[in-house]
């Protein structure tokens, strides 16, 4: 049975995380461990806990990067996407990846020009139009609050953004295919303080329109931008919840003692 949070009946559960446990060894340990939690559409869910807990493969398995690993597999359960097993056999995991974007801890541009970053997964999906890209790029910087700062060097490379505009330059191009969901993995942790105040505000607002999966080491972080909060301990969720209740008044003692920094 999955742990859904209290108080979100109005919203619908978008990621359903069943039971799921999870191996880079073949099975022989698991990394992940019969986790349950339903994910809802539009809102923040942070993942939390100490180092190693496993917040960054969970957040993996959601777009099946971890594919990519030899010998990594799912050993109990499984991902449901809007219902659909993101596992079965006839899922195509680039075609998932569309639906389910990634920006990772270290901002990753391509060497290329601002436009093209964020043209680049609409240009390889075949669109060829100018006008659509054109209207793309806008609208994903534009959503990426990043318009007004790049509107007249859109042709220079993107590496000579600041780092924190070059964060937001991945999250322009990762919302500019349209996902439903963005995954984040500590996206600040390499941003100073102000430019991480400006991707936590991007963050809250582009929750309208997607549904945002973030790990983060910062608790205030966690308690700023999310709507829920996991709380995972040696690869095993302790406790899901709305973020106000983990954060003021958690059910599990581990979690008080994580959250108000007696471990971790
Ligand atoms: N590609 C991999 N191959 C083998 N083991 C891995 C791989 N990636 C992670 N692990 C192991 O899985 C466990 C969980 O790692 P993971 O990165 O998911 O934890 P985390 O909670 O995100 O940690 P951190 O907060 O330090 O990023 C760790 O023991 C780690 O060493």
């Amino acid at each position: 049975m999955s742990t859904t949070p209290e108080s979100t009946t109005e919203k619908s559960a978008l990621i359903e995380i069943d039971d799921l446990s999870f191996s880079y060894d073949n099975g022989k340990t698991n990394t992940l461990k019969n986790i349950s939690l339903d994910i809802p559409a539009q809102e923040v869910t942070a993942f939390i806990g100490p180092s190693g807990c496993g917040k960054s493969t969970l957040l993996r398995c959601l777009n099946r990067m971890n594919d990519l690993v030899d010998s990594s597999k799912i050993t109990t359960g499984e991902i449901r996407i809007l219902g659909q097993d993101i596992n079965a056999p006839k899922v195509d995991a680039i075609q998932l990846r569309k639906h389910v974007g990634m920006v990772f801890q270290k901002y990753n541009p391509f060497p290329k020009s601002i436009y093209d970053n964020v043209s680049y997964g609409l240009r390889i999906a075949g669109e060829k139009n100018k006008k659509r890209l054109d209207e793309a790029v806008e609208r994903s910087l534009r959503s990426a609050a990043l318009w007004e700062e790049v509107k007249d060097r859109l042709h220079s490379s993107a590496l000579g953004l600041s780092g924190g505009q070059q964060q937001r330059l991945c999250i322009a191009r990762a919302i500019a295919v349209q996902p439903k969901i963005i995954l984040m993995d500590e996206p600040c942790s390499a941003l100073d303080p102000i430019a991480t105040a400006k991707v936590e505000e991007l963050i809250t607002e582009l929750a309208s329109e997607f549904t945002i999966v973030i790990v983060t080491h910062s608790m205030s972080q966690a308690s700023r931008v999310s709507n829920n909060t996991a709380f995972f301990y040696l690869g095993e969720l302790i406790e899901f919840d709305r973020t106000q209740k983990i954060f003021g008044n958690p059910s599990k003692k581990q979690t008080e003692d994580y959250i108000t920094g007696r471990f971790g």
